[in-house]
């Protein structure tokens, strides 16, 4: 598993591109293996697979989470984006078509992904956190979310906000998570922008043709940057850094937050004018 550090947004104003994108970017996802990131900013972890066969989630050897499973001390959630495809939790199999999601609460001791048709596998996604009790497992599908609608065609900004994993829904110690879906002629997403020095929050795009790009915007607000992602790309937010972006076509995106609070709403909201 890969390992990354948190940075110093003073550090930060310095970064090369490649700098910028080797400390926040993550590329790579889907693949027929479990690809996970372990951000010391929070303790996230970062993870997907697309399975060709059964994959179990483990902690490796070597690796130092200094537990004997990977849901010993720890939390999941997981938003499949693929064809059809199966979360066994402990021998109870949960079906997950495109877009369902899953809550696997602390505890669990053997969490298997596999898809249901090898040539379309399924895409799983999924930030998992540090937990200290267990809530219970719990299937999610999205037509069950009444999204919250934001935005207007006006600014470019209008979509569907999916929350699934968010007290009173789905409870869990810290892990909130959800989707946001831009409507076509759309581009802009979390614009007007935000910062949440109580919540780091990890961003991953899809749904964007592989011939467009959306420009992530991150850093302190009056210290921006950008970085160009492409399809099924995560992004590491830290507490201090907005998290925004315009594509060069609608896309959708999938966030997860872990931190002091569960409040969605509590967001230090940043007028566009003072952005710099
Ligand atoms: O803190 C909240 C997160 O940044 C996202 O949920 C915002 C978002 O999906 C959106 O505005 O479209
Ligand atoms: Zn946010």
């Amino acid at each position: 598993m890969e390992v990354r550090y948190s940075v110093n947004p003073k550090d930060v104003k310095r970064f090369t591109t490649d700098e910028l994108r080797d400390e926040f970017l993550i590329q790579g996802l889907f693949q027929s293996e479990i690809q996970m990131v372990y951000s010391h900013v929070d303790r996230m972890i970062q993870g997907s697979v697309a399975p060709t066969s059964p994959r179990e989630l483990k902690v490796k050897a070597g690796e130092n989470m200094g537990v004997s499973y990977f849901l010993e001390r720890r939390e999941l959630g997981i938003i499949n984006i693929g064809g059809s495809g199966k979360v066994d939790v402990d021998g109870t199999v949960y079906d997950l078509v495109r877009t369902d999601g899953l809550y696997v609460g602390m505890g669990a001791k053997k969490v298997v992904f596999s898809s249901d048709d090898t040539k379309n596998p399924a895409k799983f996604y999924f930030n998992s956190a540090p937990a200290h009790k267990t809530y219970p497992t719990v299937k999610i599908e999205r037509s069950s979310i009444t999204p919250r609608h934001l935005g207007s065609i006006e600014t470019s900004n209008e979509r569907n906000l999916y929350q699934y994993i968010i007290p009173g829904r789905v409870e869990s110690c810290q892990l909130v998570m959800g989707m946001t879906a831009l409507e076509p002629g759309n581009m802009w997403n979390s614009m007007p922008c935000h910062t949440h020095e109580r919540r780091m929050e990890v961003y991953m795009y899809f749904d964007l043709p592989e011939t467009d790009v959306v420009m992530h915007y991150m850093g302190q607000p009056q210290e921006t940057r950008h970085v160009v992602m492409h399809n099924e790309e995560a992004i590491i937010s830290p507490s201090w850094s907005i998290h925004a972006g315009v594509g060069t076509h609608n896309y959708t995106f999938i966030w997860g937050m872990v931190g002091e609070n569960q409040e969605f709403d509590d967001m230090d909201n940043i007028k566009i004018p003072d952005l710099r």
